[in-house]
């Protein structure tokens, strides 16, 4: 960091007063930080931070104090495009140094669905994408300080911020506890069987082709779980994205495998991730869990249907879909995958949130028909889902973005924790297996608890 340098360019700036913020970017490669550092110095801002870093580690963002937010009940893509350029608009964005990699995000997404409730998701709204006074791009070792245009003193905001990223970088936590479980049990687990059960006969009977259902795990604790123990957790599993948000006096937390889509200069990639097989950690039988996934009727089938979901959804925003004939394996520490990585050139007049809103829910997460399957879901099953299975992600002024199917995920309230795990019913499914499916799909969030899977 060249003090001297960027405030030579501070002293020339002219603050624009008819923005309400002024988003000052500069380099932190001088710095020694990390997630652990800086939640532990934020401690204050508990309730308004997120750490989001992706499966290939484009980004590894942490964002500290929402200062504004995009708020909606009901999802509009139209409403939101509006909003997302009025926000931007109100900010003056400087960067203290020329080529530097990243640009300013909001983090945030939508709920699975619109169901409404007044339960454990209540500090999570409907749609929120969050602009935070610090975001630290840890990737590319760059800040956005993004302060009110009416509060900033240029001849100081350097000082003070080398001054904070020094104290932070000087923080040696003390190690963090795992919570005390008091107790653990299964939501409803003989009649989520039987919910698959009725799943089927429906299946059956009439033209739907995949229903994904899904069911909750209730631990609770002696004394509330401690963020930084959470965030050490988060490190044990690569491979996967990393999501921790915490909104009031909630916590939701997701190591997905699934990137629901990403945007980069103007093209998108997504992939269809369905069918599963356990990973068991002796070789020579995980070799027989990966051919057999390759070649089960059962999951090939789901598999399918899933990527022809996706690609026709995407028709309209898009050109030259590109996607491989067959699946490959992908490997989760705990389980294996299908996966068929699909990607497409954007349509001139693709919009994001139109684009978030024809591609989500997957059949992965919801089922086929989509719109039948949202509504069988909302209907029958136990609670609500709120950002289990929902999108999650970064977004930018250009439409760069990337979200995940925030599965593999729990949300954290007080002294408890609920976990979510579902599994795609297709015709031939059997509720044992797929409630045995869900067990092993509990096991990455009973591991960033730091509690041994039964
Ligand atoms: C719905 C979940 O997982 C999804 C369902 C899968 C399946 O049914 O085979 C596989 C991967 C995910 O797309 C979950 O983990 O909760």
């Amino acid at each position: 960091m060249n003090l001297e340098a960027y405030q030579r360019i501070l002293d020339d700036l002219k603050l624009d007063t008819d923005k309400k913020y002024l988003s000052l970017q500069m380099p932190i490669d001088g710095f020694d930080l990390n997630e652990r550092k800086i939640f532990s110095h934020f401690h204050d801002a508990q309730g308004s931070r997120y750490w989001f870093r992706s499966k290939d580690g484009r980004y590894d963002s942490i964002g500290i104090k929402f200062q504004e937010s995009i708020k909606r009940d009901k999802y509009s893509a139209e409403v939101l495009e509006e909003q997302k350029t009025s926000l931007f608009q109100k900010i003056q964005q400087v960067a203290v140094k020329d080529g530097m990699a990243s640009s300013l995000g909001l983090f945030g997404g939508t709920r699975f669905d619109d169901k409404d409730t007044t339960d454990e998701w209540n500090d999570f709204g409907m749609v929120e994408f969050h602009l935070p006074k610090w975001q630290f791009d840890l990737a590319n070792s760059e800040l956005f300080y993004t302060v009110r245009t009416d509060e900033v003193d240029l001849d100081e905001i350097l000082i003070d911020i080398s001054d904070k990223l020094r104290e932070i970088g000087a923080i040696t936590p003390e190690p963090a506890q795992a919570p005390e479980v008091h107790m653990m049990k299964d939501i409803f687990p003989e009649e989520w069987k039987a919910l698959v059960d009725e799943a089927l006969g429906v299946l059956d009977d009439t033209d739907f082709r995949k229903i994904v259902l899904a069911r909750q795990r209730l631990l609770t604790f002696k004394a509330q779980a401690d963020p930084l123990y959470l965030l050490d957790r988060l490190n044990d599993e690569s491979g996967t994205y990393t999501i921790y948000y915490e909104k009031g006096q909630s916590i939701f937390i997701s190591k997905s495998p699934e990137k629901l889509f990403d945007i980069k200069d103007g093209v998108l990639r997504t992939n269809a991730i369905a069918g599963s097989a356990e990973r068991t950690g002796v070789e020579a039988t995980d070799e027989q869990q990966k051919a057999f996934l390759l070649n089960d009727e059962k999951n090939r089938y789901e598999h399918e249907l899933v990527r022809e979901s996706i690609v026709q959804n995407l028709e309209p925003y898009t050109e030259d879909i590109e996607f491989a004939e067959g699946p490959a394996i992908l490997s989760n520490r705990y389980i294996y995958h299908l996966h068929t990585p699909i990607s497409a050139k954007l349509a001139e007049d693709a919009s994001l949130f139109a684009l978030l809103d024809a591609i989500h829910p997957t059949p992965a997460v919801g089922g086929m028909p989509k719109d039948k399957a949202r509504d069988y879901i909302m209907e029958n099953e136990y609670g609500t889902r709120g950002l289990y299975a929902a999108p999650l992600g970064m977004i930018h002024e250009n439409d760069d973005s990337e979200f995940v199917v925030s599965i593999r995920s729990m949300l954290l309230n007080s002294k408890s924790a609920t976990l979510f795990a579902g599994c795609g019913i297709v015709r031939g499914s059997s509720s044992e297996k797929e409630h045995e499916e869900t067990r092993i799909k509990f096991t990455p969030m009973l591991n960033v608890l730091g509690v041994e899977p039964e």
